[in-house]
């Protein structure tokens, strides 16, 4: 009998977290928001989850807690903390993985789902990623930019049952997910969308649509774009540029998802630490191994961590 993906808790409902969580609560599935920012999760269970932008004001009465510790019966965890924490919030939901939930990241850069596998079982986890954007606008408060495909598949390739039942109940939950036959060359094309636009935006404090209208920075993008794309060949994922370029097209819409500051952004502004390391420094060691010459890339990296060392300790 094919299981029913009903049962969805979301591990990090910030921006992108609530977002999603929002999107298929109100599709009828039975949603759970688990966030470790107490006075978030505090918001949200006092007033409901607020949302701004598409669709207009609005706001959802949702399940929100700040611990998985007493959650059960969960058929698929959408893993949406910051890659700095991804290896904590696996440590907190081993519970789960014994359960059998299937655990989805939509996170950017690379590794989570690594760290995924590690400690929850490589047979637990599916790779993600999206294009939509989300933000955290204050406490129990986001912001909702557009609607753009979402993709999942197994890490090693092919499309398996699952992936085809799960990505059709989000669908017809009204999150539109896509079963990719190569969800590692799909998330490499994701990061080399980050790897062209996230420091930049960082850097200047600037949208994607906004940085894309100044041409030395549009330029600089496009060349952070071909050395990311190098790094790509490298590990024998060979995109085709037009292909990459037409899905940053997609991540730096105007009037839609163009209109977010990167998530790496908003770390900096809220100086948090960001996830450099996870969208830059290990694409950065897989060039340093296969001896590529990416100075832009150490360039923007380098910045970041200057940057950084403001307010990040150690
Ligand atoms: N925002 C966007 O448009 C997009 C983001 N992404 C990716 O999605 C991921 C989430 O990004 P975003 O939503 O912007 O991030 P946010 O910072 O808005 O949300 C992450 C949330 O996770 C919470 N958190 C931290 N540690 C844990 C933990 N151990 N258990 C549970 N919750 C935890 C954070 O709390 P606290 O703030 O207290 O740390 C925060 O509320 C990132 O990997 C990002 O790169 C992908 C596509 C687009
Ligand atoms: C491309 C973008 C800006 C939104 O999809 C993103 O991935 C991020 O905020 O990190």
């Amino acid at each position: 009998m094919t299981p029913v993906y009903s049962n969805i808790m979301v591990m990090g409902a910030g921006g992108m977290g609530a977002l999603f969580g929002m999107i298929l609560d109100e599709g009828g599935m039975n949603v759970t928001l688990v966030d470790s920012d107490t006075a978030h999760v505090a918001a949200i269970q006092k007033d409901g989850l607020k949302v701004s932008g598409l669709g207009g004001e609005r706001s959802r009465i949702m399940d929100a807690v700040t611990s998985p510790d007493d959650i059960t019966d969960i058929d698929i965890v959408l893993v949406q903390c910051k890659g700095t924490a991804t290896r904590a919030a696996a440590e907190s939901m081993k519970h789960l993985a014994k359960q059998n939930a299937i655990f989805i990241s939509f996170q950017n850069g690379l590794g989570n789902e690594d760290i995924l596998a590690e400690v929850l079982g490589p047979e637990n986890v599916l790779g993600g990623l999206t294009s939509m954007a989300g933000a955290k606008l204050g406490l129990g408060h986001i912001q909702d930019f557009d609607r753009v495909p979402t993709y999942i598949g197994e890490m090693e390739g092919g499309i398996s049952a699952r992936v085809e039942a799960i990505a059709k109940a989000l669908s017809a939950a009204g999150l539109e997910t896509k079963p990719s036959a190569d969800i590692t060359a799909d998330i490499w094309k994701k990061l080399i969308g980050n790897l062209s636009m996230s420091a930049v935006s960082g850097i200047t404090n600037l949208t994607s649509t906004e940085i894309l209208s100044v041409e030395s920075l549009k330029n600089l993008c496009y060349r952070a774009l071909d050395e990311a794309i190098s790094i790509a060949k490298s590990q024998n994922v060979n995109l085709d540029k037009d292909e990459v370029i037409a899905g940053l097209q997609i991540m730096t819409q105007p009037g839609g998802t163009g209109d977010n500051k990167s998530s790496l952004c908003l770390d900096i502004l809220a100086q948090r630490q960001s996830e450099i390391e996870f969208i830059y420094g290990r694409p950065l060691a897989l060039a340093k191994q296969a001896n590529l010459n990416v100075p832009t890339l150490q360039t923007l990296y380098g910045l970041v961590k200057g940057i950084e060392t403001h307010y990040v300790k150690g």
